[in-house]
């Protein structure tokens, strides 16, 4: 018979996350994802695989896998994708990789996708997806912010500034939302949610029998 430690352990085994953030172009969720991951190590970012080119100081394999639209159509044939979808001209797509296996074994994935891509998760995977939309606090701090990134031409800002209303229109589709006024209060509250969800008892599947022993 497991000794009570033994026991303790497996009463905290539990299946892992898909935590989405998801936001208008430009709200943070990067930055907030950055944070998350520095602060947590038991949390992994599921890296994209994307059509659009690199920005300065992105790396390939760390911020996305990117690829030509040959090798994207390739890993689309092959079914490599857990989802995938168009945003602002290009494709970008989850590889399934190791997460479904991952997942079974308790570790955590955080998704820095859209809202098509994260239907899609929750389509397929109720149980596990928890959705999270920040939003910034203004349409005007979300403009300052693109430009200030730096890192697009004018008429990329442009074109996603278009677009930032209707991504703004999803936001009821998603568990909790978020307001990217201050970054770190932002951050704190993204961290209570994960937090929380983790602790959900649908969630901590090894519970059953060390309930049904303690109660024995
Ligand atoms: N709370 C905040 N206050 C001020 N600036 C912020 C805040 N959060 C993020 N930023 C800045 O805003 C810019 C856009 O942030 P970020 O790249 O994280 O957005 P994003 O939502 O991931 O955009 P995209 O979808 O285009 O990747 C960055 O320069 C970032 O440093
Ligand atoms: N559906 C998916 N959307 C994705 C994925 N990876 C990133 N994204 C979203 O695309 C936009 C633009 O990103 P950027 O890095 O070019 O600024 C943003 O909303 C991302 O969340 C993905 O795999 N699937």
């Amino acid at each position: 018979m497991a000794d009570s430690a033994d026991s303790h352990d497996n009463a905290l085994a539990r299946r892992g996350l898909m935590f989405i953030l998801s936001s208008p172009s430009g709200a943070g969720k990067t930055t907030i994802s950055r944070m998350l991951l520095a602060a947590d190590p038991s949390i992994k970012l599921s890296v994209s695989v994307t059509t659009r080119p690199p920005r300065p100081g992105e790396i390939d394999g760390v911020h996305y896998f990117f690829v030509d639209d040959a090798e994207f159509d390739r890993m689309v044939e092959e079914d490599d994708f857990y989802e995938w979808a168009h945003v602002f001209g290009h494709r970008y797509g989850t590889p399934k990789g190791h997460i479904r296996n991952a997942l079974k074994e308790g570790q955590d994935f955080l998704f820095d996708i859209d809202w098509q891509g994260t239907q899609q998760l929750y389509q397929k995977d109720q149980q596990d997806v928890v959705r999270v939309f920040i939003l910034p606090p203004s349409i005007v701090e979300l403009e300052r912010r693109l430009r200030s990134r730096a890192t697009d031409s004018e008429d990329v800002v442009q074109a996603r500034m278009e677009r930032a209303r209707a991504e703004i229109s999803h936001w009821d589709a998603y568990d909790y939302v978020v307001i990217n006024e201050d970054v770190n209060d932002c951050f704190a509250k993204v961290r209570e949610i994960l937090d929380a969800e983790r602790m959900k008892r649908q969630r901590q599947t090894g519970l059953i029998p060390f309930v049904r022993e303690l109660m024995s």
